[in-house]
Parts: structure tokens; sequence; C-alpha cells
């Protein structure tokens, strides 16, 4: 690790442009960031870079080693490079994917990312999570205007509804005070500081449960494996030369337990004769091995309590189903949002004009952020199987409406690589699904029961696509410009 060393005093042009150096006290940082996970990393070197004096406090400087943002999609990886930070993918092992490959029933689909408009390195990455965040750390680190240290924040300091900075445990125990006008919360999902910032209303429709396999080929070497499984779907891709991640989705929140072999045991039996056979030794000997690891998958809308002098981040804001690989895209989406409309101010100081102004960050966010978020959601519910033949009929009706190719292959890839950040789109193909799935129930005879289950189709993906829009907020996904935020101006040089 890179850390500065305290004390060390190093020079900078602030973005003032005054020459400042740097101390170890920190009383005139412009930015608390509080966690170096993927969103906290990624925003420190974005704020470093834009001249910010940013202190960044993480409860756990080493290494993470999690089954969380192994795999980056395309999109992430063209945030990435605007934030300058795609070097952060080199040297850790990290494997190109260029699309999906969906499998049901023994029959499978290759689903190739459209990346023919962009340079060839664009593709998506899948990694080490911990050896990625480490990466980011180190490189914002190297800014001398960017202070890491470990503690845990503890609370926010809150003053009449405005934050002036955090209170923490430092790494000796000892509990100090830290200000800024600005403090920026990455927590991650089980964020404890949100709960003044945002109204959470944290879902958790499924636990993933997270095997390493090793010396295996997947059938389709540098893509993403969707397995249709029952009773949920089961993903592979690559996280190194020589390993394999597998997460297998189980619907709840109760799960088997790991202590009395319980998971194992329904892993052997229910899982692996779902597992494509290329990967079944490998499978059965990672159960084998032991390394069973679990995550609760969260979904969680972004709904913002907009703050004086605070701004939620990452997955202690927004959340959706890991399904589809999302959260790191959306996250490095808003810090791109983010850095843009922090571009014009010189500092924070002015808390009330600079709060007002982001409020438009969170309308601003909305076609990202939305379209990954809703596809997610939409996608987990359409791919778990179901007791209810009409949804097993739109199940069917999807691998079999992307395997036509074309179009109908390249549009949902394109919104689940994050290519394309358009909500509408979205909807188009979703209800195109529902109504190839429709016709297909009514050719070449329609006869009243299969009528009745067409009906019970489009109700169905109704009911899956509308309450997701809704939690998204209709107007904001489709309509943004609407807002007045939307084109709100940054605050006058002489207010801040
Ligand atoms: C099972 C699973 C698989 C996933 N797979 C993918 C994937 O393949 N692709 C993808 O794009 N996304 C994936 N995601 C989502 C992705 O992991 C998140 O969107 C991403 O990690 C969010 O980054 P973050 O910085 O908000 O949170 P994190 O990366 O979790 O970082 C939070 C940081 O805050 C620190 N912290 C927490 N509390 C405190 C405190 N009080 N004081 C100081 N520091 C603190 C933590 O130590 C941590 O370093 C997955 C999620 C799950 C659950």
């Amino acid at each position: 690790m890179h850390s500065k060393k305290a004390g060390k005093n190093r020079s900078y042009l602030t973005r003032g442009g005054e020459l400042r150096s740097t101390r170890g006290s920190g009383d005139d940082d412009d930015v608390i960031i509080v966690g170096a996970g993927v969103a906290g990393a990624a925003l420190a070197y974005t704020l470093g870079k834009e001249g910010y004096k940013v202190r960044v406090i993480e409860r756990d400087l080493t290494e993470p080693d999690r089954i969380v943002g192994e795999l980056l999609q395309p999109g992430g990886y063209l945030n990435l490079i605007e934030l300058g930070l795609e070097d952060c993918l080199e040297e850790i092992d990290a494997q190109r994917i260029f699309g999906y490959a969906l499998f049901k029933d023994g029959k499978s689909t290759k689903l190739s990312y459209p990346l023919e408009k962009f340079h060839s390195d664009v593709s998506g990455r899948s990694f080490h999570n911990g050896r990625f965040i480490q990466r980011m750390r180190e490189k914002a680190a190297t800014l001398p205007n960017v202070k890491l240290e470990q503690g845990t924040v503890t609370s926010l300091l809150e003053d009449e509804g405005t934050i002036g900075g955090v209170q923490h445990k430092t790494k000796s125990g000892e509990v100090v005070k830290a200000f800024a006008p600005l403090t920026i919360v990455c927590d991650g999902c089980f964020s404890n500081l949100r709960r003044s910032l945002c109204r959470p209303q944290v879902d958790v429709p499924s636990c993933f449960v997270g095997l390493v396999l090793e010396n295996c080929e997947l059938p389709y070497p540098n893509h993403g494996h969707v397995i249709l499984a029952d009773p949920s779907p089961i993903l592979f891709y690559p996280i190194s030369s020589t390993e394999v991640r597998c997460l297998v989705d189980i619907p709840g929140k109760k799960l088997p337990s790991l202590a009395n072999g319980e998971m194992a045991k329904y892993l052997k039996t229910i899982v692996a004769p779902q597992v494509p056979p290329e990967v079944h030794d490998a499978f059965v000997n990672a159960i084998e091995k032991g390394n069973i690891r679990t995550m609760p998958n969260r979904s969680m809308p972004a709904a913002p309590v907009p703050t004086r002098g605070a701004l939620l981040m990452g997955d202690a804001f927004n959340m959706r189903h890991p399904l589809t690989g999302g959260g790191m895209t959306v996250a490095l989406s808003d810090i791109v949002v983010l850095r843009d409309l922090l571009k014009p101010l010189i500092n924070f100081t002015d808390k009330d004009s600079v709060s007002k102004y982001l409020e438009s960050f969170y309308t601003l966010r909305k076609p990202v952020a939305s379209t990954i978020n809703t596809l997610a959601g939409a996608l987990y519910k359409v791919f778990c199987a179901s007791p209810d033949e009409a949804m097993m009929a739109m199940r069917e009706a999807c691998f079999d409406y992307v395997s036509l190719g074309g179009a109908c292959s390249t549009g949902p890839v394109a919104l689940l690589a994050g290519l394309n950040p358009s909500p509408l789109c979205l909807v188009l193909h979703f209800f195109a699904v529902a109504i190839y799935g429709v016709g297909r129930l009514l050719v070449p005879l329609p006869s009243p029961k299969r009528v009745w289950i067409g009906v019970r189709l489009l109700m169905g993906a109704s009911g899956i696509i509308f309450p997701i829009i809704k939690a998204e907020g209709l107007r904001q996904m489709f309509f943004p410009a609407s807002f007045p935020s939307y084109h709100r101006a940054p605050p006058k040089k002489g207010s801040q």
C-alpha cells in the first residue's frame, strides 16, 4: 500500500490556483469520503485529481476478500477510462469478457456485447474484487492531496440539518472528529450511516452462494454464463486465468446451514445436476474443498433526502440485484456525473447553494442507473423458475427472443452492458419479449387455455416491470428534463 507518511509535506495546486502543502491534521479538507471500496476509492482519486483536498476514512485498508463486484460491464469499463482508472485492471490477472452465454434445459445461446463501435480494448472485465479495490486505493493515495487512513466512522456530525463531518474511531482506538464542508458516504451495502441521508427500503429477494472452481474450462471462454436453473439462476465467470467464480442464487433470506453440511448437500443434489457438464467435476470439487461463501442480494431504490454538507454514493445509496453485474457500473457512472457537476465549483463551503445545486445529481444519474436497476430487477424475476405456467412461458420466450439474434440479442445485451442507458429501450424490449411469448402461445391454434396463459403472461410481465419503474420514479426515469434541478446552474463564484 502506497500510503502517505504522516507529517510529510507535499505541495499541490488547489482549485483556486493557490499552492498548498498537505498536512497531517487534515483540518482544511474539502471532502471526507467514508469507505474506500469501489465507489469510495474511485471517487477519492477522481476528486483528488480535480484538485480537492480529500480525506478518506476506510474501516479496513487490507485487501478485501469478497464474492462481490467481480465482473465489470463494458459500460463500467468506459467509465473507468473516463476517470483515468483503467490501469487499475492491469497486473491483477483480470480477464476480458465479451458477452454472455445463456443456458436453458440443455440448450445454450451466445450473446456478444455490441462492441464494434469501440476501441478494441473495450470489453467487460472480471477479476478478484479485492485486487481491483487495492489498485484503486493505491492510485488514489499517490495523489498528494488525498489522504487515506484506516478508521471506522461511527456517526455523521450533524448540526441543525447540516453535516459538518464525521466522528470516527482510529486504528489505535481513539475516537476523534473530522470536519469538512462536504462528506460523501460510500460505506457500502450494509451502510450504517445512510439512515439520515435517504429513505432506505431494502429488499432481500435472494442470496448468492459463492464458490471458486479451479482448473476448468468454461463452455464459452471469456463469457459470463447464466444458467436458467430451478429454482433460480446460477452464474459462472472467470476471475483469473485459473479460477472461475460460481454464484448460485437461492431465493429468500434463509439459506441451508453451512455448519451442519446442509448447504453442501443442497449444492450437490439440487444444483450440481443443473450445471453444464464441462464444469460439473470442478463444481463438485469446489463444494468438497469447502470454501463456500454467502452474501445477501439486496436491492434498494435511490430515495435521497438532500442534506446540506453530505451525499451518498455507491451501494449505500442505491442497490439492485447483482444478477446482471451492474453495481460497479452504476457507481462509476455516478462518479462521472458528480465529477462533472463539481467541476465548476472551487470549494464546498456555501453548503446551502452546493446542496441545492447537487440535487441535479439525482436526476442526471437516472438514465444509466434506472436502466441497469430496472433490468436487474426484471430479469431476476423472469429468470426464476415459477409454479405459474405463464411465467415459465415468459422465461422461455426471453431465452428464445434473445436467441433470435440481431437487434433481439444486441438490444438487451447493450442494456445489460451499460452501453445503452435508455429506459425506454428497456421497456420496449421487455414488452417485445412478452408479446413474442403471447404470439407463440396463439400460433398455430389459440385454444382457450393458451389464450388465458397469454393474458396471464402479459399481466405477469406488467406486474414485474411497473412496480420497479414506480420505485425508480416514472418521471425521473422517462422525463428527467422536466425536473427543474436537471437544469440547475452552479452557484456563483462569489457565493462559494
Ligand atoms: C453477491 C454480489 C455480487 C456482486 N457482483 C457484482 C458484479 O459482478 N459486478 C458489479 O458491477 N457489481 C456486483 N455487485 C455489486 C457491487 O459489489 C457493488 O455495487 C459495489 O461493491 C459497490 O461499491 P461501494 O463502494 O458502494 O461498496 P463496497 O465496495 O462494499 O465498499 C464499502 C467500503 O466501505 C467501508 N466501510 C463500511 N462501513 C464503514 C465505516 N463505518 N467506516 C469506514 N469505512 C467503512 C468498507 O470496509 C468498504 O471498503 C455484487 C453484489 C453482491 C451482493
